[in-house]
């Protein structure tokens, strides 16, 4: 049976008369990777900072393995950190910043080198281990921080936008490897990231937020396929949202990859003009000017690349759009 690694009850932060937190209550189950996804001043850190005990909350109880951890000192809740600056010692080796965590948590002189070694070649830095971090790649002093996190055994990680600061190409493969040794593991994961890509990839249950609330807590699946609200499903990939002459209370959606394209006029279709192609590499984004069977003017329409050479597309093409009933969302007004 899954055990509860962390409980929120009914926490509240504020900063005087600023609330960052209203109300949360979420439970993170042993060896679960969860995201905090939300923009920049939702209260992700702080929800971060409360769990790691850096920060104190207001109101409500924090538990870690169903104990109450609301007042326990930072030092004593076993987690690793990473954050978003690498936060290593510029003057020590890859290796001697791993084995400092090592020492400051008391571990055996004799199994520091041991340790150390070990989670470092997990990382894939065995042949950098003697560098210091300014011989280091941003990837690279990343890995550090990730292994000297991960060498004390912490009960929990938390990573607060660690791969933020990296360039596309490592951030997506780091991606990859955190998951890899997250599951090996089975080791309680945090991460904060306002990335949505990052949190649909990577996490096992997604915590959507926004001004100090939670908006929405499933799978990266149900987040995308069943938003719960407005904000989860304009935050969370690409939408259209329209209103259409029937049904005035509702706001309805569809995504731009759901949405029927042909080239030839079908029962129930939209006529539509292609008013802008943008190649994205597998697949092109249209903008389609569409007639007026919807109150609005423009659809996003996402098509395969192989789709748009096919039905040779170009801006200017009449095209005919139909969105299927199924993949349509509603929302009240
Ligand atoms: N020590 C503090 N004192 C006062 N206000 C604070 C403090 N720390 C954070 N805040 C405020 O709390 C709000 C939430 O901040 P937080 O850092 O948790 O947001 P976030 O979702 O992590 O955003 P970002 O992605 O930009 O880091 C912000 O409005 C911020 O200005």
């Amino acid at each position: 049976m899954a055990k509860s690694a962390i409980r929120i009850e009914h926490v509240v932060k504020q900063y005087g008369n600023h609330t960052v937190l209203k109300d949360i209550s979420l439970e993170i189950q042993e060896g679960e990777f969860v995201c905090l996804l939300g923009p920049s001043g939702c209260g992700k850190s702080t929800l971060l900072r409360l769990i790691a005990g850096l920060d104190m909350p207001t109101e409500g109880k924090i538990y870690l393995k169903e104990k109450e951890a609301t007042w326990l000192p930072s030092s004593k809740r076993n987690f690793g950190i990473v954050f978003q600056s690498y936060a290593l010692f510029p003057n020590l080796t890859a290796f001697e910043n791993v084995a400092y965590g090592l020492r400051n948590k008391k571990v055996r002189e004799r199994d520091v080198n041991e340790t150390a070694d070990r989670f470092l070649h997990m990382v894939g830095l065995s042949d950098a281990k003697g560098r210091y971090p300014s011989q280091l790649s941003g990837g690279e002093q990343q890995r550090v921080a990730l292994a000297r996190a991960l060498a004390i055994s912490p009960s929990f990680l938390l990573l607060d936008e660690p791969l933020s600061a990296l360039d596309a190409k490592v951030r997506i493969r780091l991606r990859k490897e955190i998951c890899q040794i997250q599951r090996e593991l089975h080791l309680t994961t945090i991460m904060v990231t306002h990335d949505q890509d990052e949190a649909l990839t990577m996490a096992d249950r997604i915590i959507v937020m926004n001004k100090a609330e939670i908006m929405q807590t499933g799978t990266p699946q149900e987040i995308y396929e069943q938003p719960g609200n407005k904000f989860v499903a304009d935050f969370i990939g690409a939408i259209n949202f329209y209103r259409d002459f029937e049904r005035e209370d509702q706001l309805n959606a569809i995504r731009p990859e759901n949405i029927q394209v042909e080239t030839k006029d079908f029962a129930g279709s939209i006529l539509a003009v292609i008013d802008d192609l943008e190649f994205r590499g597998n697949f092109c984004r249209l903008t389609a000017k569409v007639s007026h069977v919807l109150r609005k003017d423009e659809l996003m329409v996402d098509l395969p690349y192989s789709e748009v050479k096919k039905k040779n597309l170009h801006v200017g093409t009449k095209i005919y759009l139909a969105i299927p009933g199924q993949q349509t969302l509603h929302f009240a007004v």
